[in-house]
């Protein structure tokens, strides 16, 4: 067959997105196409650096083109900064902010304290880095923010003359701001609401984030004022929500979901923490509070579970000693179960990009289902 663009082309349709059940022809991946004799280079545009499957595309392309008669193939991975959520979302943003420039702002929520939140935002954020994002974590636990302590950060953010904020740059290049890198840790921050809401706000529009993938807001637990104001004032891509099998938080995680759904925020999927406990001794799984809960909820609400994350010595470590699991203990169990959330979110996320408005009621997505188009 000869070797020219509209042949290429047509072989590449072949390679399907599995995700966004296309091909990558017709999502307009492939660009800068060029020929030189039998040598055949150009780029897979991809919706994130993140991509889970983006070394697969490229082998297909490669064997593809291969087939063709080329006898060189080179192809450039690169990664479009479309926002999720250029539409109404957006225009909640006033014209100077910074966070215009984060691809994909997203919401780790949980609707009861304590329930590891903190933790699944620095391991996600950390497992996003390691695929390849660019990430932030905006703290915004005005209260109890644990940030510092979970990327051991001891110093305080350049703030300019025009009162805007650079994040300071964490472990594996993370940017971060958080309340504590402001507030005297070792007191409790005791603010008003309306000052609080004002904090919060500065936060979202006038930290200079600059060009992000991800920004992971880790939000204050429960559903009151402060997290509405959050969900009104910041273009969310979607949420992820934290639970623990309990029944209490069980209930509260519900709260979260219904929220995120009154302000049209999807919600990405439901970690659960804590799920069962690895004895360090013999490695034997124990269900400290009873199983199954998590699923349940995710049963019930139409949004898929994401992640069953073990109780483990390795996870409690690393929030003290300042480097998330992931990074740390990349072995671990947990550092798995993260790894994989991670990947879900990113595939979710342009899924949701996909579908236009960014909301989808009812979400039911199947991970394991996923077709695999084989060459
Ligand atoms: N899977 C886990 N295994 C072991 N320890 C964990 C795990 N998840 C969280 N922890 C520990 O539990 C404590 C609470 O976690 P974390 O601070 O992440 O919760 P949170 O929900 O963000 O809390 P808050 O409501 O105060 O913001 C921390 O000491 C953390 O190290």
């Amino acid at each position: 067959m000869q070797l020219n663009e509209q042949n290429i082309l047509s072989a590449l349709r072949a390679v399907q997105d599995p995700d966004l059940h296309k091909n990558i022809v017709e999502l307009n991946f492939v660009q800068n196409l060029k020929i030189e004799g039998t040598k055949v280079s150009f780029d897979l545009k991809l919706t994130t650096p993140a991509c889970p499957i983006r070394d697969r595309f490229k082998d297909q392309c490669i064997t593809i083109v291969k087939s063709l008669g080329a006898t060189e193939v080179e192809v450039t991975l690169t990664s479009s900064q479309g926002r999720v959520g250029d539409d109404n979302s957006a225009a909640k943003a006033p014209q100077n902010s910074h966070i215009g420039e984060v691809a994909h702002v997203v919401a780790v929520a949980s609707g009861k304290g304590g329930v590891g939140k903190s933790t699944v935002t620095a391991n996600l954020a950390m497992a996003l880095s390691l695929s390849g994002a660019r990430v932030g974590i905006l703290d915004a636990d005005i209260y109890g923010p644990s940030m510092g302590l979970m990327f051991g950060i001891d110093k305080a953010p350049e703030v300019f003359e025009d009162n805007t904020i650079a994040p300071v740059e964490a472990k594996g290049g993370i940017s971060i701001v958080s309340m504590c890198m402001f507030a005297d840790s070792d007191k409790a921050t005791i603010w008003r609401g309306p000052m609080v809401s004002q904090m919060i706000q500065h936060f979202i529009h006038h930290v200079r984030w600059g060009k992000l993938d991800y920004l992971l807001v880790d939000f204050p637990p429960g559903t009151g004022d402060i997290q509405l104001t959050l969900t009104q004032n910041c273009p969310m891509a979607g949420a992820v929500v934290v639970t623990t099998p309990q029944q209490v938080a069980l209930a509260d995680c519900q709260k979260g979901i219904a929220m995120f759904d009154n302000v049209g925020v999807p919600v990405i999927g439901i970690v659960e923490n804590m799920s069962y406990f690895i004895c360090d001794e013999c490695g034997k799984h124990h269900n400290i509070f009873p199983a199954g809960g998590g699923q349940k909820i995710a049963e019930k609400w139409g949004v898929p579970l994401i992640g069953k994350v073990p109780m483990e010595p390795a996870v409690a470590d690393c929030g003290d000693c300042g480097t998330p699991a992931v990074l740390r203990y990349p072995n671990s169990e947990s550092a798995k179960v993260f790894m994989d959330a991670a990947e879900k979110m990113v595939r979710t996320l342009s899924v949701f990009e996909s579908e236009g408005d960014g909301v989808l009621k009812n979400f039911n997505y199947d991970f394991e289902q996923l077709p695999v188009e084989e060459v």
